[in-house]
């Protein structure tokens, strides 16, 4: 018997049981497989008895030979019985199906909040944006109040954004972020929000600003974000060294996808302070002319 209480063993052998089980559930031998996936049956022997550290390329070709998504084979947390069926729906449904799957999945709280809660403006953006500068303007200019997102969670816990990094690492961060969200929207009133730059990450954290608030993206060029961080002496998390220019523009490609499901943009490059305020109270300005609702909350689906 092999040790299944080191973590790395017993994930190997789960791995293999799953490939056992799906080739089984395909009536393959494997001979057969090995045929197909044009790996040794040796080898697939040794997979299959979680003995090869299998790479992820030969895995795919695996996966591939059985008609298996790549996913199925890896063993993760136990998903609901009909996780299967309700994937393979997913992937062929309209985006109206997929709101209303949301809905229906999301439960009776959070589902009338879905559609009745239209809370106000969320600024989302990479770091030196100026969400915070053109946020607290905004705020003021219009008679909502403005909120910082960052200073919630650390009202909240009592520990400043740092230290609840540096103690629950990125994940409790998220956590706490979407708690503090929660409870911000349970105020039931209208507000400018400012969010974390990070906030894109968290898919249903994500999708709770882009369903509650009229949410603008406020974005600059690579270079004046790291030049406005720098000067704001803040260089999180574009570390202060030669690849931190390619860092920052890393981050934002990723980002870039999902900054861009925002209801409008503001680009504030080459533009000074009052110019760029000037610039969001336009954008802005037909949420406040009508019922948010005309102008269509998005949704991380949409
Ligand atoms: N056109 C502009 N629009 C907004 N801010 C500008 C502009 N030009 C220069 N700035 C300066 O850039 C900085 C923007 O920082 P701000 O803290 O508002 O960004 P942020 O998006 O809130 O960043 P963070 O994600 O770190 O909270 C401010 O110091 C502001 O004065
Ligand atoms: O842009 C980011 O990745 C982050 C920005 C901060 O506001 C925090 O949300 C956190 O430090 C991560
Ligand atoms: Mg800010």
């Amino acid at each position: 018997m092999t040790d299944t209480s080191d973590p790395e063993t017993g994930f190997l052998e789960a791995l293999g049981q799953r490939v056992r089980t799906m080739r089984a559930l395909r009536g393959m031998s494997r001979k057969v497989l090995a045929k197909v996936s044009g790996i040794s049956e040796r080898y697939i022997a040794q997979l299959e008895g979680g003995k090869g550290n299998v790479s992820i390329v030969l895995l795919r070709r695996v996966s591939n030979a059985m008609g298996a998504h790549l996913e199925d084979l890896i063993p993760a947390a136990e998903p609901a019985p009909d996780w299967a069926v309700i994937r393979d729906l997913l992937r062929k449904a309209t985006p109206a199906q997929i709101a209303q799957a949301k809905d229906a999945l999301a439960g009776g709280s959070h589902s009338t909040q879905r559609r009745s809660a239209f809370s106000g403006i969320a600024l989302i953006g990479l770091r030196g944006a100026g969400k915070s500068t053109l946020g607290k303007m905004l705020a003021k200019k219009i008679g909502w109040s403005f909120v910082e997102l960052n200073k919630e969670i650390e009202a909240q816990n009592g520990l400043s954004v740092a230290e609840i990094i540096a103690l629950y690492g990125q994940e409790g961060f998220r956590r706490m972020e979407q708690a503090a969200l929660t409870q911000l929207l349970a105020r039931k009133e209208l507000m400018v929000l400012a969010t974390g730059g990070g906030i894109v990450s968290e898919p249903l954290t994500f999708d709770l600003i882009l369903s509650s608030f009229y949410t603008i993206w406020v974005k600059a060029d690579p270079e004046e974000h790291m030049a406005r961080v720098r000067r704001q002496g803040d260089l999180r998390p574009m570390a202060d060294d030669r690849s931190a220019m390619a860092e920052l523009r890393n981050i934002l490609v990723s980002r870039e996808p999902l900054y861009a499901r925002a209801s409008a943009v503001v680009d504030t490059a080459g533009l000074s302070v009052d110019a760029a305020a000037a610039r969001l109270s336009d954008a802005v300005a037909p949420v406040l002319r009508s019922d948010a609702q005309v102008f269509g909350l998005r949704s991380a689906a949409s």
